[in-house]
């Protein structure tokens, strides 16, 4: 469990960056004979929120899942660097790239692919079960941290029985529950309307890169990127734009 506490807030954005804790090297990625990324080079450094945007079928999502192992580059390295120690994620093997995920990275969907049948507190703590941490210790944790983000009180309720924003900050603790120091989010308030969308970035910010952690968002919403600390534009597979936002780190 983190130190983060619902209502602490972030720490004033940094503009000297920490160390690149991935960096993506040359990456070119095709599907057939579609190219979604060409010789894309970035670095993203430990803390930093980094807003992915850009047009439709800019590469926004191939980027995301190379930079998360989800998939494999064509070319290109991505070198993730955390605990004195340099990893190519390109190279691993599925296997690897799988057990990488479960321990190091976390994930947020727009839509937060939680199981319907269960819980919030058992959506939570089944990723430390996938672990290995027994049942008990994994619900203990999943408590403590759906009570971070809020949902205090509402751990029985099924998916179903939880507004739009709710089921987000559960799919937030569940992808941090385990002790991801990197999170990955691929339009995480598509879903929402623009006040629960600010509420649901707030918590995604405070819970991440307010405790030290990095964050990296593929979004279309200006404001979801105004909230983030850098924003790289992607058209056709290359990056045509990089930039530190004026609001950086800003909470409603
Ligand atoms: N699994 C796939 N099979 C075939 N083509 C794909 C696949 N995934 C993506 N593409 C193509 O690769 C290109 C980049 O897609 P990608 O999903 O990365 O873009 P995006 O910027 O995330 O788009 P959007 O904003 O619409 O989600 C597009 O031309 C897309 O059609």
């Amino acid at each position: 469990m983190t130190s983060f506490q619902h209502g602490t807030p972030p720490p004033a954005p940094s503009h000297v960056p920490g160390p690149a804790v991935l960096g993506a090297r040359g990456l070119t990625k095709s599907y057939d004979a579609t190219r979604a990324l060409t010789d894309l080079s970035l670095n993203v450094h430990a803390g930093e929120s980094v807003a992915v945007m850009g047009p439709s079928g800019g590469g926004k999502t191939t980027l995301l899942h190379c930079l998360a192992g989800i998939i494999t580059p064509d070319t290109g390295q991505v070198l993730l660097q955390l605990d004195g120690g340099t990893t190519d994620i390109a190279r691993l093997d599925d296997r690897e790239r799988s057990a990488l995920r479960r321990s190091t990275f976390g994930f947020v969907f727009q839509q937060g692919l939680l199981i319907p049948e269960l819980t919030a507190l058992e959506n939570v703590a089944v990723a430390l079960m996938l672990l290995g941490v027994d049942r008990s210790s994994a619900e203990h944790s999943a408590a403590q941290w759906l009570a971070a983000l809020g949902l205090a009180g509402m751990e029985d309720r099924r998916v179903g029985q939880l507004s739009g924003g709710q089921a987000q900050r559960v799919a937030i603790a569940r992808a941090q529950v385990s002790g991801a120091s990197v999170i990955f989010a691929d339009e995480p308030t598509g879903a929402l309307d623009s006040g629960t969308s600010a509420e649901v970035m707030d918590i995604l910010l405070r819970s991440t890169t307010g405790t030290g952690k990095t964050l990296v968002v593929v979004t279309h919403d200006d404001d979801v990127a105004r909230r983030c600390a850098r924003t790289v534009r992607l058209r056709d597979g290359r990056i045509v734009s990089d930039s530190l936002s004026p609001a950086a780190g800003a909470v409603a």
